[in-house]
């Protein structure tokens, strides 16, 4: 099964997910897609020898969202790893039940249109939560809303700031989500 990566950000995760998969007999990380243009993923690609594809708004949100160029590459499941657009109803229909992202955050709560990165630990923080986590979910056509696939819990310390709780989460996600994609696509 060969699976595409949808990344905005530094990569950490993609870094996770190429790693794990690298000799892996069933499941091949194919491609990088990005919308970001300097984005830190995309050198991690270059560093891993994985193609990539620099995306345009409106090509993707009222253009074919490049369905025929994931097609063509024979891109059989889409991973979310910080991507911050929200994905069109066509690549959701293009690929039913095959797009999965993570939240860093235990949705239901503090998800949604606006939440992703340091806001959503801010907000964790400012409602003195003591525990967090992650989240990992099928993609549907709203923010943060599909069926839940997994989640893995982390404690708020006293003291935590955005900056230290978004560390603690990252390992979790780091440890976590390479093998939740490994089993989801196993079962699909
Ligand atoms: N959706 C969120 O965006 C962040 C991406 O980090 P990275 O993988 O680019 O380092 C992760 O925390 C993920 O949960």
């Amino acid at each position: 099964k060969r699976i595409a990566i949808f990344a905005s950000g530094a990569g950490s995760n993609a870094k996770k997910i190429i790693e794990y998969f690298t000799h892996h007999a069933a499941i091949q990380v194919a491609l990088i897609v990005c919308n970001k243009p300097g984005a830190g993923v995309l050198s991690v690609a270059t560093h891993y020898g994985i193609p990539t594809l620099l995306i345009e708004k409106e090509q993707f949100f009222r253009g074919n969202a490049y369905v025929d160029e994931l097609k063509a590459a024979h891109i059989d499941f889409i991973i979310l790893a910080g991507f911050l657009w929200k994905i069109p109803s066509a690549l959701i229909q293009a690929y039913p039940n095959k797009i999965i992202n993570i939240h860093p955050a235990l949705l239901p709560k503090y998800g949604g249109k606006g939440m992703y990165g340091q806001f959503v630990h801010e907000a964790v923080l400012a409602a003195r939560e003591l525990e967090s986590g992650i989240t990992v979910h099928l993609v549907d056509e709203l923010y943060d809303h599909g069926q839940m696939v997994f989640q893995a819990q982390c404690p708020v310390l006293p003291g935590d700031t955005a900056a230290t709780l978004a560390q603690r989460i990252h390992a979790l996600e780091h440890k976590h989500y390479p093998e939740v994609i490994e089993q989801f696509i196993m079962q699909h």
